[in-house]
């Protein structure tokens, strides 16, 4: 039997800003038809280790490959088999949804009558279709945050990164998002995901990654982190495994204290 490969393999991944070392030796396999959550408190390094992955950050020691690509190496090989919906980027606002599109379909060398199809598609689905050739600078931030879901996924990637997907979107476009990322599983592609929202990274994920201080602390499906843990939520295996759960109470108790001193 031929062996499984890793379709995205990081080994001893280390990043350093300055004289802060934020990544400290990262090591992780991803299988095709994976979907992972990557979760972690602020600043624990969710974004650095995506961007490594997606060839935007380099400077870093270690081996990171994409279905056998080098990501420093082989950057442009890589860059046609993945897709990226980042957290809060830069949207050109004066650009429509439309023209947006346009412009990264383009950087993908897709047709343009071929990404006009997609994109009229994709933002019916949810529910731009009126604001198609509208400039997107009056745009809600769950708007924008479509339109960028979109732009990620238009040259239809076999590895999908997200930071923060459902950052600024409301209850029914999680579950629209959520809906989508099931389809894509099961239409074969990878995802690697980072969020902050537990129950849909309980719900959502094959496997969860906890990273804590820029080192993986947990590695599991969600039954194996419960059973490390004995506890009954991903809140509470997340809250023990980064020291929050405790410190959290104290926290709770100072800013209500500041809150009422003289
Ligand atoms: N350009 C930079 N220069 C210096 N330090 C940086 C830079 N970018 C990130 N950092 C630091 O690196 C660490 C990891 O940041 P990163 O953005 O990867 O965290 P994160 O897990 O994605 O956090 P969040 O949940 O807040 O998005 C943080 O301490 C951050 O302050």
């Amino acid at each position: 039997m031929e062996e499984l490969k890793p379709v995205i393999s990081i080994r001893n991944l280390r990043k350093s800003y300055g004289e802060k070392e934020v990544l400290k030796g990262i090591n992780l396999d991803i299988y095709r038809g994976e979907i992972i959550g990557y979760i972690g408190p602020n600043g624990a390094g969710k974004s650095t280790t995506l961007k490594i992955l997606i060839g935007t950050l380099g400077d870093f020691s270690g081996e990171v490959s994409i279905l056998g690509y080098d990501v420093t190496k082989d950057a442009m090989e890589v860059k046609k088999h993945i897709g990226y919906v980042p957290e809060n980027a830069m949207l050109y606002e004066v650009l429509t949804p439309m023209e947006y599109l346009l412009f990264i379909g383009r950087l993908y060398h897709l047709e343009d009558v071929q990404i006009e199809k997609r994109a009229t598609e994709l933002l019916s689905l949810f529910g731009l279709s009126e604001v198609i050739d509208t400039r997107m600078s009056t745009f809600s931030k769950g708007m924008r945050q479509k339109v960028l879901l979109i732009s990620g996924l238009i040259h239809n990637p076999e590895i999908v990164f997200l930071d923060e997907p459902l950052s600024g979107l409301d209850a029914n476009a999680v579950i629209l998002v959520k809906e989508i990322l099931a389809k894509l599983k099961e239409a074969g592609k990878t995802i690697l995901y980072s969020s902050h929202i537990m129950d849909v990274v309980e719900k959502l994920s094959d496997r969860i990654v906890i990273i804590n201080n820029g080192e993986i602390v947990a590695n599991g499906t969600f039954e194996e982190l419960k059973t490390q843990g004995s506890v009954a939520s991903l809140e509470s295996v997340f809250g023990s495994l980064t020291g929050g759960n405790q410190e959290n109470q104290t926290r709770a108790d100072d800013f209500i204290q500041a809150l009422s001193s003289q």
